[in-house]
């Protein structure tokens, strides 16, 4: 069981070391990972996936649970750590939602019947509903999304959960993240969107291969991720309308409230 892991600082692509000691982030945790491109974002993870132990480029080490990990934890690929959700990844075989669900708990060692309990989560972070003899390559990306949201939380044993580029992924995002972190996974998110960055605890900013700040969420960015979040919950809601060929009013109570505060 992974409580927590720590990042212990190495140096930058200048070859100056890291302005901190140690980065602890303990399980549910959400943290968001900052910076331009080519800034390190990448690296740093690769170093938390393969569990640098001061043998990459960076020449950080990663802690589990405060301690070096064993070493089948590094090298054997069924032990992985990481799970990955990005905007572009897709189902590709052809079976249906159940058969995958249950082949894959399967192969988990999970009970089958768990397929069910990922379908009704999975139809929490969609609009458009997913049903379990739906074939796999039929999904739009919202539904393939949400699923893989719901699968990584019920089935997946990985500790550690890498969102990457899920702006646009047309799923409500600050459920799926708290379905992932409700489930005791820690949440690293790479991304530049308001309304995830401000859903997480920290954010590390890097900058020049290295992190070079760590900000902790303010109240005031609370209040302004509330905010986001209730725009962004309208958004959905409103495109959801669109897609379904509906006419848009602007008296419609939910509606109303947000564009209330945006267009007086
Ligand atoms: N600490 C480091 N020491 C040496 N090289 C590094 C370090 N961190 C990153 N690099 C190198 O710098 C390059 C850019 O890093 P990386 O791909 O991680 O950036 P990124 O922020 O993920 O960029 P993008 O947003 O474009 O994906 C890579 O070639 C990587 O190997």
């Amino acid at each position: 069981m992974i409580q927590s892991i720590s990042i212990l600082a190495g140096k930058n692509k200048v070859g100056l070391a890291e302005r901190f000691s140690e980065i602890h982030i303990d399980a549910g945790e959400i943290i968001g990972i900052v910076g331009p491109t080519g800034s390190g974002k990448s690296a740093l993870i690769e170093d938390i996936e393969q569990l640098a132990q001061r043998d990459t480029t960076s020449s950080r080490q990663i802690l589990l649970n405060g301690k070096v990990p064993d070493a089948d934890l590094r090298f054997d690929p069924k032990k992985k750590l990481v799970a990955q959700l990005s905007q572009n990844m897709n189902f590709l075989a052809d079976m249906t939602v159940d058969e995958f669900l249950r082949l894959h708990a399967k192969c988990r060692g999970k009970d089958s019947l768990l397929s069910e309990k990922v379908i009704y989560y999975a139809n929490s972070l969609t609009g458009e509903p997913i049903r379990k003899d739906m074939n796999l390559t039929v999904l739009s990306g919202g539904q393939s999304r949400s699923l893989m949201v719901a699968d990584v939380a019920f089935i997946s044993d990985s500790p550690v959960v890498l969102i990457d580029e899920i702006e646009n992924a047309g799923i409500k995002k600050h459920e799926a993240l708290e379905l992932l972190s409700g489930n005791g996974k820690i949440i690293l998110v790479v991304t530049h969107d308001p309304v995830l960055a401000l859903l997480t605890q920290r954010r590390l900013v890097m900058r020049k291969g290295g992190v070079e700040k760590i900000l902790t969420t303010t109240e005031d960015e609370k209040r302004l991720s509330v905010y986001l979040n209730q725009v962004d919950r309208e958004l959905f809601t409103i495109r959801e309308q669109v897609r379904h060929g509906e006419e848009i009013s602007l008296e419609a109570s939910s509606v109303a409230s947000v564009t209330e505060n945006i267009i007086g």
